[in-house]
């Protein structure tokens, strides 16, 4: 076995064949405290075998077979099977890419890494369902030919260290992926493609992205992943689901016990997105002895407001989801205010169709369902009584109104302005009127807005009836843009 099989040398072949969990979490284990580092292109087959066995051919009447002691028994994952696709994977990137064109051995070039995208590029089916699940392992590259476009920068960089390039690594954002590389991992370059028919920009560095202030580059603040956790970015990629209403509990376990693993090492401390994972599942199947899932919703916030300077939006959509499943409304609206007040940070352009999804779902079927519920209760605790909640709302609102300014592409729509009037109007003048907005104007002094009570909604009189016609709804929306455009900061808070 020449040098680079190290991956596979290092593993016991007594471990295999891998037939249930505590096997799998063995081999990642000693994988992440081996000397050198874990073999990304052995790791990504053996969770794909698992995964590809356990969801994608799957008779329906087979039922979860548990051994004596329940844990869940999974297809034997035989050792040649594993090691005839990782001869393959090292076979294809190496009789493709002749080193010696590529001078410096120390650190990769962009040249280089153009040329591993271009032979994964080069070698996927023609055509295929990109957004088909279970396309983001190297098992799924080496079996299917099919990989997503999470999967091919993934396969990159696990090419990459196959070719001995320890400096070229992952870099994600909350919706799309590239490379870093070179001294002090300075360079970036694309490597996958983005979104639907959109040009890819394979080669090119991401600078652009950035200056553009588009989600989909989170302004700058990426995820810049270490071996360790571009594990947890394919662990994080495992995809437990059998069809779009089921998944296969067994791929869940694997996913929720990897990514325990990962955290209890300490590598999910700088990764949000996959602190957000750990979270879902354990909502679902808490562990026990484990922090509870809402400790590790605030985990993940915590993590992006500390790495990432608050720039990363999905740690407050997970959080304000797992508030609205639990009936939690006003903390709901408390996380929703706080993505809004991340998304203000950007310009909207094209590429942000997944982020503008996620508020539009939050803005009009979310928070109007909410106030459906809640408004057939009579509590006098009811949210529509409770001034920090409107103040929530109106932060939720006036970040989106923020991030549309400046933006090449607009966001709000008629669509958008039917239930945010609802909403508003759902709140009585006394309620709104302890709501006092402090403006912090460019200098950093603080002036207090106009009172909102003072800046009473067009088309209502004494705050109780309520907006009828459109323009009235036009008007609402001039109101919210003029307050908007009053300061250059709005906090809302609300008095005690
Ligand atoms: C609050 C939500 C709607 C729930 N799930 C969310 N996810 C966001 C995306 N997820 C992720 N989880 C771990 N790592 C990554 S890297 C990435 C970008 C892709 F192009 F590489 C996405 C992503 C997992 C699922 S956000």
């Amino acid at each position: 076995l020449n040098c680079d099989m190290a991956g596979f040398r290092e593993v016991d072949r007594r471990q295999f064949p891998l037939q249930d969990i505590p096997a799998i979490v063995r081999l990642f284990k000693q994988q992440l405290e081996s000397v050198s580092e874990p073999d990304l292109a052995l790791l990504s087959i053996v969770v794909g075998a698992i995964e590809n066995s356990l969801t994608c051919n799957r008779t329906i009447t087979v039922q979860k077979e548990t051994d004596t002691f329940g844990e869940a028994k999974l297809p034997a994952i035989e050792y040649h099977i594993t090691e005839a696709l990782y001869t393959k994977f090292h076979a294809i990137i190496k009789g493709a890419v002749d080193l010696s064109q590529y001078g410096s051995k120390k650190f990769a070039s962009r040249e280089l890494i153009k040329k591993v995208s271009d032979v994964i590029w080069n070698s996927l089916t023609r055509s295929y369902y990109k957004d088909r699940a279970h396309l983001q392992s190297l098992y799924s590259y080496l079996t299917g030919n099919k990989l997503d476009c999470f999967g091919v920068a993934f396969a990159v960089v696990a090419g990459c260290q196959v070719l001995g390039f320890r400096d070229v690594h992952l870099a994600l954002s909350e919706d799309h992926a590239w490379v870093v590389f070179g001294e002090g991992g300075k360079e970036t370059a694309e490597v996958t493609w983005h979104g639907k028919g959109n040009e890819d920009k394979r080669g090119q560095p991401i600078g652009p992205g950035v200056v553009s202030k588009s989600w989909l580059y989170v302004n700058g603040c990426p995820v810049i992943c270490t071996r360790p956790m571009e594990v947890a970015a394919l662990v994080s990629a495992i995809n437990p689901s059998l069809n779009a209403t089921s998944e296969a509990m067994e791929v869940a376990l694997l996913q929720q016990e990897l990514l325990w693993l990962l955290y209890d090492l300490g590598h999910l401390s700088h990764y949000p997105m996959a602190i957000g994972n750990l979270s879902d599942l354990e909502e679902v199947s808490p562990s026990p002895g484990r922090p509870p899932c809402a400790a590790l919703f605030q985990e993940a916030a915590t993590s992006a407001r500390t790495y990432y300077r608050n720039q990363h939006v999905y740690p407050y959509t997970y959080q304000g989801g797992y508030f609205y499943r639990h009936k939690l409304y006003k903390e709901a609206f408390e996380s929703w205010a706080n993505a809004a007040d991340v998304i203000r940070l950007y310009n909207y352009s094209r590429d942000d169709e997944e982020i503008y999804k996620e508020f539009l779902e939050i803005a009009n079927e979310l928070i109007p369902h909410i106030m459906k519920v809640v408004s057939s209760g009579h509590s006098a605790r009811s949210i529509l009584k409770d001034p920090e909640c409107f103040a929530y709302l109106l932060r939720f609102y006036d970040g989106i109104c923020q991030w549309e300014e400046g933006s090449p592409t607009p966001v709000l729509h008629i669509g958008w302005a039917k239930p945010l009037v609802n909403t508003i109007s759902k709140f009585d003048a006394d309620v709104r009127a302890q709501v006092v907005i402090i403006c912090q104007n460019e200098d950093g002094t603080e002036s207090t807005g106009e009172n909102v009570s003072d800046t009473t909604v067009p088309g209502t009189t004494d705050g109780k009836s309520k907006l009828k016609s459109e323009d009235d709804v036009n008007a609402v929306i001039a109101a919210l843009d003029e307050a908007s455009d009053d300061c250059d900061k709005q906090k809302y808070l609300s008095n005690e």
